[in-house]
Protein backbone atom coordinates (compact mmCIF):
# COMPACT_ATOMS: atom_id res chain seq x y z
CA UNK A 1 0.00 0.00 0.00
CA UNK A 2 2.57 2.43 0.80
CA UNK A 3 4.71 1.53 -1.89
CA UNK A 4 1.94 1.89 -4.22
CA UNK A 5 1.26 5.61 -2.63
CA UNK A 6 5.04 6.31 -3.19
CA UNK A 7 4.63 5.53 -6.58
CA UNK A 8 1.40 7.48 -7.13
CA UNK A 9 2.92 10.51 -5.52
CA UNK A 10 6.44 10.19 -7.73
CA UNK A 11 4.15 9.97 -10.80
CA UNK A 12 1.80 12.87 -9.50
CA UNK A 13 4.85 14.80 -9.19
CA UNK A 14 6.94 13.92 -12.11
CA UNK A 15 4.07 14.86 -14.42
CA UNK A 16 4.11 18.32 -12.87
CA UNK A 17 7.68 19.22 -13.16
CA UNK A 18 8.48 21.99 -15.90
CA UNK A 19 11.45 22.11 -17.10
CA UNK A 20 12.87 18.43 -15.93
CA UNK A 21 11.79 15.65 -14.29
CA UNK A 22 11.13 16.46 -10.37
CA UNK A 23 11.83 13.02 -8.89
CA UNK A 24 14.55 11.27 -11.31
CA UNK A 25 14.48 7.82 -11.22
CA UNK A 26 17.39 7.50 -13.73
CA UNK A 27 20.11 6.78 -11.00
CA UNK A 28 19.27 4.83 -7.08
CA UNK A 29 19.68 7.52 -4.49
CA UNK A 30 23.15 5.98 -3.53
CA UNK A 31 24.33 7.82 -7.25
CA UNK A 32 22.99 11.48 -5.92
CA UNK A 33 25.67 13.37 -3.54
CA UNK A 34 24.86 14.10 0.09
CA UNK A 35 22.31 17.39 0.47
CA UNK A 36 21.29 18.57 3.27
CA UNK A 37 18.13 20.90 2.65
CA UNK A 38 16.64 22.68 6.26
CA UNK A 39 13.12 23.99 6.52
CA UNK A 40 12.52 27.22 8.43
CA UNK A 41 9.03 27.24 9.67
CA UNK A 42 8.46 23.22 9.22
CA UNK A 43 5.73 23.22 11.77
CA UNK A 44 3.12 25.15 9.93
CA UNK A 45 0.71 25.37 7.11
CA UNK A 46 3.32 24.73 4.34
CA UNK A 47 6.49 23.28 6.56
CA UNK A 48 4.56 19.98 7.01
CA UNK A 49 3.62 19.42 3.68
CA UNK A 50 6.48 20.69 2.03
CA UNK A 51 8.67 18.40 4.49
CA UNK A 52 6.73 15.30 3.46
CA UNK A 53 7.63 16.43 -0.37
CA UNK A 54 11.53 17.19 0.83
CA UNK A 55 11.44 13.19 2.58
CA UNK A 56 10.35 11.74 -0.37
CA UNK A 57 12.97 13.54 -2.88
CA UNK A 58 15.94 11.18 -3.26
CA UNK A 59 18.42 14.23 -3.93
CA UNK A 60 18.01 14.97 -0.31
CA UNK A 61 19.96 12.84 2.09
CA UNK A 62 19.72 15.14 5.12
CA UNK A 63 16.75 16.95 6.45
CA UNK A 64 16.66 19.44 8.95
CA UNK A 65 13.29 20.75 10.16
CA UNK A 66 13.43 23.68 12.62
CA UNK A 67 10.86 26.43 13.53
CA UNK A 68 9.90 27.88 17.36
CA UNK A 69 7.58 25.09 18.74
CA UNK A 70 6.56 21.67 17.28
CA UNK A 71 9.45 20.54 14.99
CA UNK A 72 10.18 17.35 17.07
CA UNK A 73 6.43 15.99 16.42
CA UNK A 74 6.89 16.39 12.54
CA UNK A 75 10.46 15.25 12.46
CA UNK A 76 9.11 11.94 14.55
CA UNK A 77 6.44 11.25 12.24
CA UNK A 78 8.12 12.56 8.81
CA UNK A 79 11.42 10.52 10.04
CA UNK A 80 9.14 7.20 9.62
CA UNK A 81 8.88 7.30 6.28
CA UNK A 82 11.10 4.50 4.49
CA UNK A 83 12.91 7.42 1.96
CA UNK A 84 16.66 7.81 2.15
CA UNK A 85 16.81 11.63 3.65
CA UNK A 86 17.73 11.03 7.72
CA UNK A 87 15.45 13.56 9.42
CA UNK A 88 16.36 15.62 12.76
CA UNK A 89 13.65 18.34 14.13
CA UNK A 90 14.74 21.36 16.23
CA UNK A 91 12.83 24.09 18.42
CA UNK A 92 13.55 27.21 19.09
CA UNK A 93 16.64 30.03 19.18
CA UNK A 94 18.67 28.00 20.73
CA UNK A 95 18.80 25.04 18.24
CA UNK A 96 18.68 27.53 15.01
CA UNK A 97 22.55 27.08 14.63
CA UNK A 98 22.49 23.30 14.57
CA UNK A 99 19.52 23.15 12.16
CA UNK A 100 21.44 25.38 9.28
CA UNK A 101 25.19 23.96 9.83
CA UNK A 102 25.85 22.36 6.83
CA UNK A 103 22.67 23.08 4.46
CA UNK A 104 22.80 23.57 1.02
CA UNK A 105 19.54 24.83 0.65
CA UNK A 106 17.55 26.60 3.27
CA UNK A 107 13.66 26.72 2.73
CA UNK A 108 11.75 29.87 4.66
CA UNK A 109 8.18 29.81 4.97
CA UNK A 110 8.47 30.90 8.11
CA UNK A 111 5.86 33.77 9.21
CA UNK A 112 2.16 34.99 9.41
CA UNK A 113 -0.24 34.15 6.24
CA UNK A 114 -2.85 36.76 5.31
CA UNK A 115 -6.36 36.51 6.28
CA UNK A 116 -9.27 37.96 4.27
CA UNK A 117 -9.42 41.69 3.44
CA UNK A 118 -5.23 41.68 4.06
CA UNK A 119 -2.31 42.34 1.55
CA UNK A 120 0.87 40.69 1.44
CA UNK A 121 2.32 43.69 2.54
CA UNK A 122 -0.12 43.77 5.57
CA UNK A 123 1.94 40.81 7.01
CA UNK A 124 5.18 43.08 6.41
CA UNK A 125 5.27 44.48 10.26
CA UNK A 126 5.47 41.10 11.74
CA UNK A 127 7.16 39.10 8.98
CA UNK A 128 10.15 41.24 7.73
CA UNK A 129 11.65 40.78 11.72
CA UNK A 130 11.02 37.10 11.07
CA UNK A 131 13.15 37.03 7.98
CA UNK A 132 15.40 39.01 9.09
CA UNK A 133 16.71 37.05 12.37
CA UNK A 134 16.71 34.14 10.62
CA UNK A 135 18.64 35.25 7.17
CA UNK A 136 21.12 36.90 10.22
CA UNK A 137 21.57 33.18 11.43
CA UNK A 138 22.10 31.83 7.59
CA UNK A 139 24.96 34.20 7.50
CA UNK A 140 26.68 33.07 10.85
CA UNK A 141 25.79 29.25 10.01
CA UNK A 142 26.22 28.57 6.72
CA UNK A 143 26.22 31.06 4.37
CA UNK A 144 27.07 29.42 1.22
CA UNK A 145 23.43 27.80 1.09
CA UNK A 146 20.77 28.31 -1.79
CA UNK A 147 18.29 30.44 -0.05
CA UNK A 148 14.62 29.93 -0.82
CA UNK A 149 12.68 32.67 0.25
CA UNK A 150 8.58 31.77 0.68
CA UNK A 151 7.47 34.27 3.60
CA UNK A 152 5.58 37.22 2.50
CA UNK A 153 5.95 39.79 1.49
CA UNK A 154 8.50 38.32 -0.88
CA UNK A 155 8.64 41.77 -3.25
CA UNK A 156 10.24 43.06 0.22
CA UNK A 157 11.26 39.89 2.62
CA UNK A 158 14.22 39.16 -0.87
CA UNK A 159 15.52 42.94 -0.25
CA UNK A 160 15.48 42.39 3.56
CA UNK A 161 17.31 39.31 3.10
CA UNK A 162 19.47 40.81 0.36
CA UNK A 163 20.59 43.67 2.79
CA UNK A 164 21.29 41.42 5.69
CA UNK A 165 23.92 39.16 3.70
CA UNK A 166 25.67 42.32 2.49
CA UNK A 167 26.27 43.60 5.62
CA UNK A 168 27.31 40.18 7.05
CA UNK A 169 29.47 40.42 4.35
CA UNK A 170 28.55 36.97 2.98
CA UNK A 171 25.80 38.19 -0.04
CA UNK A 172 26.46 36.22 -3.19
CA UNK A 173 23.11 37.50 -5.41
CA UNK A 174 23.59 33.82 -6.96
CA UNK A 175 22.13 32.72 -3.85
CA UNK A 176 19.16 34.07 -3.01
CA UNK A 177 15.67 33.02 -4.63
CA UNK A 178 12.35 34.58 -4.35
CA UNK A 179 10.16 31.53 -4.92
CA UNK A 180 7.64 32.65 -7.14
CA UNK A 181 6.77 29.01 -8.67
CA UNK A 182 3.16 29.45 -7.44
CA UNK A 183 2.48 31.73 -9.67
CA UNK A 184 3.54 29.19 -12.51
CA UNK A 185 1.92 26.34 -11.02
CA UNK A 186 -1.51 28.62 -11.10
CA UNK A 187 -0.75 30.04 -14.59
CA UNK A 188 -0.33 26.82 -16.09
CA UNK A 189 -3.43 25.41 -14.51
CA UNK A 190 -5.76 28.06 -15.30
CA UNK A 191 -4.51 28.21 -19.18
CA UNK A 192 -4.95 24.57 -19.39
CA UNK A 193 -7.84 24.59 -18.52
CA UNK A 194 -9.02 27.59 -20.56
CA UNK A 195 -7.34 26.43 -24.10
CA UNK A 196 -8.29 22.56 -23.56
CA UNK A 197 -4.82 21.35 -23.70
CA UNK A 198 -3.21 18.71 -21.46
CA UNK A 199 -1.86 20.32 -18.48
CA UNK A 200 1.51 18.39 -17.50
CA UNK A 201 2.33 19.86 -21.58
CA UNK A 202 1.85 23.58 -20.33
CA UNK A 203 4.76 25.60 -19.44
CA UNK A 204 3.76 29.39 -19.07
CA UNK A 205 6.41 31.96 -17.89
CA UNK A 206 5.40 34.36 -14.66
CA UNK A 207 7.79 37.35 -14.53
CA UNK A 208 7.81 40.47 -12.02
CA UNK A 209 6.86 40.18 -8.87
CA UNK A 210 4.67 37.87 -6.29
CA UNK A 211 1.68 40.48 -4.97
CA UNK A 212 -1.06 41.20 -7.39
CA UNK A 213 -0.63 43.01 -10.53
CA UNK A 214 2.95 42.61 -9.89
CA UNK A 215 2.62 39.25 -10.92
CA UNK A 216 2.67 39.26 -14.85
CA UNK A 217 2.06 35.88 -16.83
CA UNK A 218 3.10 35.82 -19.95
CA UNK A 219 0.63 34.13 -22.28
CA UNK A 220 1.69 35.46 -25.12
CA UNK A 221 4.40 33.06 -25.20
CA UNK A 222 3.01 30.07 -23.62
CA UNK A 223 3.07 26.62 -25.05
CA UNK A 224 1.65 25.04 -26.51
CA UNK A 225 -0.12 27.93 -27.94
CA UNK A 226 -3.56 28.53 -28.08
CA UNK A 227 -5.24 29.70 -31.18
CA UNK A 228 -8.60 29.42 -29.09
CA UNK A 229 -8.52 32.00 -26.69
CA UNK A 230 -9.63 36.17 -27.11
CA UNK A 231 -8.08 38.94 -25.96
CA UNK A 232 -10.46 39.12 -23.18
CA UNK A 233 -9.46 35.36 -22.13
CA UNK A 234 -6.06 36.55 -21.78
CA UNK A 235 -6.99 39.09 -19.47
CA UNK A 236 -9.09 37.31 -17.40
CA UNK A 237 -6.79 34.57 -17.39
CA UNK A 238 -4.04 37.31 -15.85
CA UNK A 239 -6.40 38.54 -13.59
CA UNK A 240 -7.00 35.07 -12.55
CA UNK A 241 -3.41 34.29 -11.86
CA UNK A 242 -2.83 37.61 -9.95
CA UNK A 243 -5.77 36.90 -7.65
CA UNK A 244 -4.86 33.43 -7.19
CA UNK A 245 -3.31 33.72 -3.63
CA UNK A 246 -6.53 35.87 -2.14
CA UNK A 247 -9.01 32.95 -4.33
CA UNK A 248 -7.22 30.54 -1.58
CA UNK A 249 -7.25 33.19 1.47
CA UNK A 250 -11.00 33.90 0.95
CA UNK A 251 -11.84 30.10 0.37
CA UNK A 252 -9.95 29.75 3.66
CA UNK A 253 -12.10 32.13 5.30
CA UNK A 254 -9.94 33.05 7.87
CA UNK A 255 -8.04 29.62 7.95
CA UNK A 256 -5.00 31.30 5.91
CA UNK A 257 -3.57 31.07 2.90
CA UNK A 258 -2.59 28.56 0.28
CA UNK A 259 -0.20 25.75 2.21
CA UNK A 260 -0.46 22.43 0.31
CA UNK A 261 -0.09 23.94 -3.37
CA UNK A 262 2.76 26.02 -2.29
CA UNK A 263 3.69 23.19 -0.73
CA UNK A 264 3.93 21.21 -4.08
CA UNK A 265 5.34 24.85 -6.02
CA UNK A 266 7.91 25.11 -3.38
CA UNK A 267 9.14 21.38 -3.86
CA UNK A 268 9.10 21.87 -7.52
CA UNK A 269 11.23 25.30 -6.74
CA UNK A 270 13.67 23.27 -4.05
CA UNK A 271 14.44 20.14 -6.37
CA UNK A 272 15.45 22.61 -9.19
CA UNK A 273 17.62 24.35 -7.14
CA UNK A 274 19.51 20.44 -6.10
CA UNK A 275 19.61 19.30 -9.53
CA UNK A 276 21.61 22.79 -10.59
CA UNK A 277 23.83 21.67 -7.12
CA UNK A 278 24.19 18.32 -8.32
CA UNK A 279 25.47 19.72 -12.28
CA UNK A 280 22.55 18.56 -14.13
CA UNK A 281 21.85 20.85 -17.04
CA UNK A 282 19.62 23.01 -18.45
CA UNK A 283 17.03 23.55 -15.54
CA UNK A 284 15.59 26.57 -15.77
CA UNK A 285 12.85 27.61 -13.31
CA UNK A 286 10.80 31.32 -12.63
CA UNK A 287 11.95 33.45 -9.50
CA UNK A 288 12.58 36.47 -7.68
CA UNK A 289 16.30 37.23 -7.92
CA UNK A 290 18.59 40.11 -7.83
CA UNK A 291 18.04 41.38 -11.70
CA UNK A 292 19.04 43.38 -14.71
CA UNK A 293 16.43 42.82 -16.64
CA UNK A 294 14.80 46.08 -15.99
CA UNK A 295 15.92 48.86 -13.98
CA UNK A 296 14.31 47.08 -11.10
CA UNK A 297 17.21 45.65 -8.53
CA UNK A 298 14.82 42.65 -8.17
CA UNK A 299 12.50 41.25 -10.59
CA UNK A 300 11.27 37.94 -11.16
CA UNK A 301 12.57 36.00 -14.44
CA UNK A 302 13.09 33.12 -15.97
CA UNK A 303 16.34 31.47 -14.47
CA UNK A 304 19.17 29.04 -15.38
CA UNK A 305 20.19 27.14 -12.39
CA UNK A 306 23.50 25.62 -11.49
CA UNK A 307 26.10 24.62 -9.40
CA UNK A 308 26.36 27.94 -7.96
CA UNK A 309 22.75 28.69 -7.95
CA UNK A 310 21.87 31.17 -10.54
CA UNK A 311 23.90 31.00 -13.25
CA UNK A 312 21.98 32.52 -15.79
CA UNK A 313 19.21 35.06 -15.35
CA UNK A 314 17.11 35.21 -18.52
CA UNK A 315 15.71 38.00 -20.80
CA UNK A 316 11.61 38.48 -20.72
CA UNK A 317 11.23 37.57 -24.31
CA UNK A 318 9.08 39.60 -26.64
CA UNK A 319 5.83 40.71 -24.83
CA UNK A 320 2.40 41.13 -26.12
CA UNK A 321 1.01 45.30 -26.01
CA UNK A 322 -0.83 44.10 -23.08
CA UNK A 323 2.35 42.63 -21.30
CA UNK A 324 4.11 45.58 -22.20
CA UNK A 325 1.42 47.52 -20.28
CA UNK A 326 1.24 45.25 -17.49
CA UNK A 327 4.69 45.55 -17.23
CA UNK A 328 4.85 49.11 -16.84
CA UNK A 329 2.02 49.45 -14.91
CA UNK A 330 3.92 46.86 -12.01
CA UNK A 331 6.74 48.69 -11.65
CA UNK A 332 5.83 51.63 -9.06
CA UNK A 333 4.55 48.92 -6.96
CA UNK A 334 7.18 46.84 -6.60
CA UNK A 335 9.79 49.36 -6.74
CA UNK A 336 8.13 50.66 -3.57
CA UNK A 337 8.11 46.83 -1.95
CA UNK A 338 11.71 46.24 -2.77
CA UNK A 339 12.82 50.07 -1.24
CA UNK A 340 10.64 49.06 1.88
CA UNK A 341 12.46 46.30 2.32
CA UNK A 342 15.84 47.93 2.00
CA UNK A 343 15.04 50.54 4.39
CA UNK A 344 13.79 48.23 6.92
CA UNK A 345 16.87 45.90 7.15
CA UNK A 346 19.12 49.51 6.80
CA UNK A 347 17.05 50.60 9.85
CA UNK A 348 16.64 47.64 11.72
N1 LIG B 1 5.72 32.70 -1.85
C1 LIG B 1 4.51 32.22 -1.97
O1 LIG B 1 4.04 31.94 -3.07
C2 LIG B 1 3.68 31.94 -0.75
C3 LIG B 1 2.56 31.10 -0.86
C4 LIG B 1 1.82 30.83 0.29
C5 LIG B 1 2.18 31.40 1.52
N2 LIG B 1 3.28 32.20 1.58
C6 LIG B 1 3.72 32.79 2.84
O2 LIG B 1 4.36 31.78 3.64
C7 LIG B 1 4.31 32.15 5.01
C8 LIG B 1 3.90 30.95 5.86
O3 LIG B 1 2.58 30.55 5.54
P1 LIG B 1 1.89 29.35 6.36
O4 LIG B 1 0.53 29.20 5.79
O5 LIG B 1 2.80 28.19 6.39
O6 LIG B 1 1.78 29.99 7.82
P2 LIG B 1 1.65 29.22 9.22
O7 LIG B 1 1.28 30.24 10.24
O8 LIG B 1 0.77 28.04 9.07
O9 LIG B 1 3.12 28.68 9.48
C9 LIG B 1 4.18 29.55 9.70
C10 LIG B 1 5.17 28.88 10.62
O10 LIG B 1 6.26 29.77 10.81
C11 LIG B 1 6.68 29.58 12.15
N3 LIG B 1 7.52 30.69 12.60
C12 LIG B 1 7.16 31.92 13.04
N4 LIG B 1 8.25 32.61 13.40
C13 LIG B 1 9.32 31.80 13.18
C14 LIG B 1 10.71 31.95 13.36
N5 LIG B 1 11.25 33.07 13.86
N6 LIG B 1 11.50 30.91 13.02
C15 LIG B 1 10.97 29.77 12.52
N7 LIG B 1 9.67 29.57 12.33
C16 LIG B 1 8.85 30.59 12.67
C17 LIG B 1 5.41 29.42 12.95
O11 LIG B 1 5.65 28.85 14.22
C18 LIG B 1 4.59 28.54 12.01
O12 LIG B 1 4.77 27.18 12.30
C19 LIG B 1 3.36 33.34 5.08
O13 LIG B 1 4.10 34.52 5.17
C20 LIG B 1 2.62 33.29 3.76
O14 LIG B 1 2.13 34.53 3.34
C21 LIG B 1 4.02 32.48 0.47
O1 LIG C 1 -1.84 34.93 -1.11
C1 LIG C 1 -1.13 34.77 -0.11
O2 LIG C 1 -1.17 35.54 0.86
C2 LIG C 1 -0.21 33.60 -0.03
C3 LIG C 1 0.63 33.42 -1.25
O3 LIG C 1 1.40 34.54 -1.54
C4 LIG C 1 -0.15 32.96 -2.45
O4 LIG C 1 0.09 33.46 -3.55
O5 LIG C 1 -0.98 32.04 -2.31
Amino acid sequence: MRTHFLRYADAVLRRGASSSQFFPRAFSSGSFPERKVTILGAAGGIGQPLSLLMKLNPLVSNLSLYDIAGTPGVAADVSHINTRAEVEGYAGDDQLGKALDGSDVVIIPAGVPRKPGMTRDDLFNINAGIVKSLATAIAKYCPNALVNMISNPVNSTVPIAAEVFKKAGTFDEKRLFGVTTLDVVRAKTFYAAKAKVPVEDVNVSVVGGHAGITILPLFSQATPPSNSLSHEDIKALTKRTQDGGTEVVEAKAGKGSATLSMAYAGAVFADACLKGLNGVSDIVECSFVQSNVTELPFFASKVRLGKNGVEEVLGLGPLSDFEKQGLENLKPELKASIEKGIKFAREN
